[in-house]
């Protein structure tokens, strides 16, 4: 009697959720408000296969053979549409009301304080008011002797391994240029650095902090409420071990810069002018901890990807290396000539940079948005609120649609004495840094530090391929979040002059 109603028990269940996943499907392909979008089925019935995507490394890739395959605007899970069409980026960016869908702005377990990631509309607005004047044109100039203390020292390490050495040297730039952006980093958000070049070697910090992929597990959990309880209740407190070292790590070196009473060019100085002559939108100081973390890794990641990125694309292309190596080596008398603002006119410089962030966009991912109260056009369509949007900058930068060779490695259509061999070039359509309240903080740092550094890279050294040695395909790497990087050997030796 019991085993009968046990198994009635778990043939109602079975059925109710086959009749739920049915009914699910049918409404998602056929009644759901974005179901008139082109893109494959599967992953317009569920969400799972743009997550199982994700957690390959392989979603920005795959997007984009959507984009070639369907037009500008696919459907990429039941909810989200991606868009890559240049319109939508001031439809979606520049308007302060579309934040990350709630998947997308979750804060670590333990922590209660809002950052630039996970907060609503009023807070982020009050985190951008209080960090913003940190990374103003006018601040970079004040912070730069901190940060050419770092490349200085980059550079001295660099020529140490070379100068003398009759062997062939070979450095992984990766590692050089994560060191530098690091340490940079570090010291002027927090006024101490991790010391990488120093040690070369990682701090533990950056090595919890970089795992994307645990993130994105974590983003994807997200998605199923039920799962997300049962992860919680069975997560080993061994687990959250490396979480905790990055949050305690954080925690103490802002209480220790808080602590120095210094007005150096740094973060916390701005930040804690801000919390004086604005008490009211003053930032705590756990919020000061949060925000840290996510000001860290965004500005040293990213500056890492573009410019391993731009060097493994260098080493490949001679005819644009010997162009920079000339342009470079002929604007300046000695190398202390080479500063941000010395550096800014060189037009070659600065286009190589922008194509390296074209093919190699370090950001390369959708950056998911909830369409707000109200709904909103974009691209043309009426979306209705809550549907979730993005623009994936690789699919954007790589498409057909906007740029003529699409996936050649040509600086010369950044400048304007080529423009008209580029005819399909969309500029609007290229925004790696995208835009708009959520645009990216760091941009005057990040120019300056990409400028320099590669300049004073290819002032000091001449860069080959390893010999015997296949040059890495950048896209054979996989992106979780961000690209992988698994390491770009480059054979290093002085500068022939
Ligand atoms: C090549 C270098 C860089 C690129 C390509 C880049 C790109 C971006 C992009 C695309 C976003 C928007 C992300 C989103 O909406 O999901 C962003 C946001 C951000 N970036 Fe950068 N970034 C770079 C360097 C830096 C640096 C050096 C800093 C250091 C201050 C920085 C700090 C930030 C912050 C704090 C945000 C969040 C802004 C907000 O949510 O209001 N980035 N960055």
């Amino acid at each position: 009697m019991i085993e009968l109603s046990l198994a009635n028990g778990f043939a109602v269940i079975c059925v109710g959720t086959l009749t739920y996943i049915i009914s699910m499907v049918f409404y998602n392909l056929y009644l759901h408000p974005l179901s008139k979008f082109p893109g494959p089925k599967l992953w317009a019935a569920f969400q799972f296969p743009y997550l199982q995507a994700m957690l390959a490394g392989r979603v920005s890739f795959q997007i984009k053979e959507l984009h070639d395959l369907h037009g500008p605007i696919v459907r990429i899970s039941p909810n989200e549409l991606s868009i890559i069409d240049p319109e939508a980026w001031k439809e979606i960016y520049m308007n302060k009301e579309f934040i990350r869908p709630p998947q997308f702005r979750e804060r670590p377990p333990g922590v209660e304080a809002h950052s630039f990631i996970s907060a609503g509309v009023v807070d982020h607005a009050r985190f951008r008011k209080a960090i913003a004047p940190a990374f103003s044109e006018k601040a970079v100039r004040l912070q730069e002797p901190i940060i050419t203390q770092y490349i200085d020292l980059m550079i001295k390490k660099l020529r140490e391994k070379v100068e003398g050495k009759t062997d062939l040297v070979v450095i992984d730039v990766v590692q050089w240029i994560n060191f530098t952006t690091f340490d940079i980093i570090s010291d002027l958000g927090w006024g101490e650095s991790f010391h990488c070049l120093e040690k070369q070697d990682y701090h533990p910090w950056m090595t919890v902090i970089l795992q994307f992929k645990a993130l994105l597990i974590g983003m994807s959990i997200n998605y199923y409420p039920l799962l997300k309880t049962l992860v919680s209740y069975i997560t080993p407190a061994s687990a959250l071990a490396g979480l905790k070292l990055v949050l305690d790590t954080s925690e103490q070196n802002v209480k220790a810069r808080l602590a120095r009473k210094t007005n150096r060019p740094d973060m916390m100085s701005y930040i804690l002018s801000h919390n004086e002559s604005s008490p009211t939108a003053r930032m705590t100081e756990d919020e000061m901890i949060a925000n840290s973390m996510a000001v860290i890794v965004a500005g040293s990641e990213t500056l890492t990807a573009a410019l391993a990125g731009t060097i493994n694309a260098l080493l490949t292309h001679t005819k644009e290396r010997e162009t920079l190596v000339q342009e470079i080596r002929s604007s300046f008398k000695n190398e202390e000539d080479i500063t941000a603002q010395s550096i800014k006119p060189l037009p070659y410089l600065t286009a190589v940079l922008q194509e390296g962030m074209r093919l190699y966009p370090p950001l390369p991912d959708n950056m998911h948005r909830s369409v707000p109260t109200g709904g909103a056009i974009i691209a043309g369509h009426h979306l209705p609120e809550g549907v979730a949007v993005g623009m994936p900058c690789y699919s954007t930068f790589r498409s057909q649609t906007n740029f003529s060779q699409p996936d050649e490695f040509l600086p010369g259509r950044w400048l304007p004495e080529h423009q008209e061999e580029f005819p399909k070039d969309k500029k609007e359509a290229y925004n790696p840094f995208s835009l708009g309240v959520h645009g990216c903080l760091g941009q005057q740092l990040a120019w300056a530090e990409l400028r320099v550094i590669l300049a004073r890279l290819v002032w000091n050294f001449d860069i080959a391929i390893p010999e015997g040695k296949k040059p890495l395909v950048w896209e054979s790497q996989k992106i979780f979040w961000a690209w992988q990087k698994d390491g770009v050997d480059v054979q290093l030796s002085l500068a022939a002059r």
